[in-house]
């Protein structure tokens, strides 16, 4: 992989091995649920419309689920189902007893909105972390159901070792499904958290003096390699598609390998462990509705 005389020093933060391992923990708890409940937990996962890469994630989290253990109740609706329709679907699942977790996977088509359906989710079964109860329970420092992407990269942190407290992280990046929640994760363990978003002026200063980063800015290859302190943590949430097929993140990674401590690859870091936590959070919800 990595063959030049100037070799890289980073670390590799295996997301693929991590999340196996959390995953084999995860089916040894809902067996012992199960065989105490009399069911399994179960997650409704919704998908509306024909968006090829979603289509792929909702098989991936299907697939997760058979094999910890976890009943899916799969709803694939046509990319012209109405508004109302999914929000009568979401109601019925709010209202059943075998459903512990509801999902709705992003993007939805442009004739629906977004936040009118994150909000008619019950906070109970918001197994994503997006309803604003469960956003407003982390920034006040009483996490609930927390979201996947930002959980999972907190469990890559861990696994560093590294103490979070007083860290200069930097997040790129301010979206609703990764910057924002991540910069309340952090600050929810002491660090100190900057995050740029599209306004913001000159990145690399930032990124210059940032002993974590987060790249979750959705453009490829954005910060460069060379940007990076030496032995700063490395996430990236990116995934792009080359042209030759292959994936890459918002990181140069060959050249940050160079100065980084720890870094995440792009396939097997960020993306398996959202997977993983959307699983932890199902066996959560679970035992929060019917007890452990
Ligand atoms: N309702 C939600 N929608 C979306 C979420 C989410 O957490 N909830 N996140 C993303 C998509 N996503 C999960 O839904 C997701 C993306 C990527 C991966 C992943 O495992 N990536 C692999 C590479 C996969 C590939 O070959 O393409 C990796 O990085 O190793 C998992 C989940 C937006 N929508
Ligand atoms: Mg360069």
């Amino acid at each position: 992989m990595r063959s030049h005389m100037n070799s890289s020093t980073a670390k590799i933060l295996d997301g693929k091995a991590l999340a196996a391992r959390m995953r084999e923990e995860i089916r040894l708890e809902a067996d012992q649920l199960a065989s105490k409940h009399g069911r399994k937990p179960g997650l409704a996962v919704i998908i509306v419309g024909n968006d090829p890469a979603s289509h792929v994630y909702v098989k991936n989290k299907k697939i997760g689920c058979e094999k910890a253990g976890i009943h899916s109740f799969s709803h694939e609706l046509s990319a012209d189902t109405s508004q109302q329709h999914l929000l009568g679907l979401i109601t019925e699942l709010n209202n059943d007893p075998k459903v512990d977790g509801i999902l709705v996977q992003l993007p939805v088509p442009d004739h629906i909105n977004s936040e009118v359906i994150l909000e008619a989710i019950d906070p109970g079964k918001d197994v994503d972390g997006f309803h604003p109860y469960n956003v407003g329970r982390l920034a006040s420092r009483k996490p609930a159901l927390r979201s996947c992407t930002p959980y999972g990269c907190m469990k890559l942190l861990e696994e560093t070792g590294i103490d979070l407290h007083g860290k200069e992280c930097v997040i790129v990046g301010a979206s609703n499904i990764v910057g924002r929640p991540m910069a309340l994760e952090l600050l929810l363990v002491g660090a100190t958290v900057t995050v740029t978003h599209r306004f913001s002026k000159n990145l690399r200063s930032h990124i210059e003096r940032a002993e974590i980063i987060i790249a979750a800015a959705g453009k490829q290859g954005l910060i460069q390699g060379e940007w990076i302190k030496p032995g700063a943590i490395v996430v990236d949430v990116g995934i792009h598609r080359r042209e030759d097929g292959s994936l890459t993140g918002d990181v140069e990674f060959e050249e940050a390998s160079k100065n980084a401590g720890w870094i995440t690859p792009v396939p097997g870091g960020v993306g398996p462990m959202t997977i993983t936590m959307l699983l932890a959070n199902t066996v959560q919800a679970f035992k929060t509705h019917v007890g452990d």
